[in-house]
């Protein structure tokens, strides 16, 4: 959606480390912000997206050895993306929709409920029109790459999802997002915690907690705290922010866990709402719009499945040299030839 910065640019570098033909697409699609969302104070800033893919072609020439790795940036108008009806993000909504139910509806989708919808619905005209062999997203937008791979498998589409890890700020790990410009040095300074919230519960799964509350349980506590400092400060201090959610939810269906099945693992996430600024100070650094608008912040930390264990693979060898598993692959093989010879 343009306003690009560092994570945007991973993906385009990885596309171009993995495809001979790379097209970037900026287009900031009005079908996925609620009516009463920012679509219209959503960061644009064209001239300057194009000078640091122009910059980051130069770079890929020395990585790649490719003249002009990024083939073209594909910047359609509204009226290309929705040539007949004029989008709606409105609900129920009229149109051509593509609804993922009911991952749609979980997570972000119950405080954005047309997000998602409008998501796999741009989406899926843009792989329409680009027809590309890979499609790259970035992890911060954990629910989305779910979402846009389910909907590759579910309606057969020809392109492999590939996900790239989350770029974050260098001095406290904020996850970067073109939605971080609204953020002044006091918000930015309190926003950080969402992501302190989510490694506190990694570090209670990496020291073997496995029930949901107890690996919520740290996350809560710094969310909490940091919430009483604020709190505990004068208006021209502080910086308040309220919880949207702190989710421990299953990788594929992202249906809350009340444990972490290891050898699946579980994605942690969260969203905090940064709330406007109460009172500002004199030659206080502010973000854009004057820290006079909510910001919403979103990370996520995946809890990698744990390795086969010695026991389960010495199980799988067993089941090999009963022939068990070969057996189970010639059923499923015959079941797809009667299939494709009835129809
Ligand atoms: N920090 C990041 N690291 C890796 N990928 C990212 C990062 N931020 C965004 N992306 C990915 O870039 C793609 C385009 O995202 P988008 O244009 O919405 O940017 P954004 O920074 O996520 O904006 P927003 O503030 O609206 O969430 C998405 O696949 C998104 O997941
Ligand atoms: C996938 C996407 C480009 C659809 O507009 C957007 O949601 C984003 O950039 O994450
Ligand atoms: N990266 C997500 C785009 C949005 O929040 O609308």
């Amino acid at each position: 959606m343009g306003a690009l910065h560092q994570g945007h640019l991973s993906l385009v570098r990885q596309a171009a480390a993995e495809n001979d033909k790379v097209f970037v697409s900026i287009y900031v699609n009005p079908t996925q912000f609620g009516v009463n969302e920012d679509l219209d104070s959503y960061p644009k800033t064209w001239d300057k997206d194009i000078e640091m893919l122009q910059q980051l072609n130069s770079d890929l020439k020395e990585t790649t050895g490719r003249e002009g790795a990024i083939d073209a940036i594909f910047a359609p108008t509204t009226k290309t993306m929705y040539p007949t009806l004029p989008p709606d993000s409105s609900l129920p909504g009229t149109g051509s929709f593509v609804n993922i139910t009911p991952l749609a509806n979980l997570l972000e989708g119950k405080s954005r409920p047309v997000f998602f919808r409008g998501v796999a619905t741009v989406c899926m005209k843009l792989f329409d029109i680009v027809q590309p062999t890979r499609v790259y997203f970035g992890q911060k937008d954990a629910q989305q790459t779910v979402i846009i791979k389910r909907m590759v498998q579910d309606f057969h589409l020809d392109t492999q999802v590939c996900i790239v890890p989350t770029e974050r700020e260098k001095d406290d790990g904020l996850a970067m997002s073109s939605r971080n410009v609204y953020l002044g040095e006091r918000r930015r300074r309190v926003g950080i915690v969402l992501y302190q919230a989510l490694q506190a519960a990694e570090a209670a799964y990496r020291m073997g907690m496995r029930k949901r509350e107890e690996v919520l349980a740290f996350a809560w506590e710094v969310a909490n705290r940091m919430s009483e400092a604020q709190d505990g400060l004068g208006a021209e201090e502080r910086a308040r922010f309220e919880v949207d959610y702190i989710s421990l939810a299953d990788p594929d269906t992202l249906e809350e866990v009340q444990s972490v099945d290891e050898a699946k693992g579980a994605v942690l996430s969260g969203a905090i709402k940064m709330l406007p600024l109460e009172s500002v100070c004199e030659g206080e650094r502010l973000g854009m719009g004057g820290d006079k608008v909510a910001v919403r912040l979103i990370d996520n930390i995946v809890l990698a499945p744990r390795p086969t264990t010695g026991m389960t693979l010495a199980m799988v060898l067993l089941r090999c040299t009963r022939g068990e598993l070969g057996k189970r692959d010639e059923r499923e093989n015959e079941q797809e030839h009667r299939y494709a010879t009835l129809t």
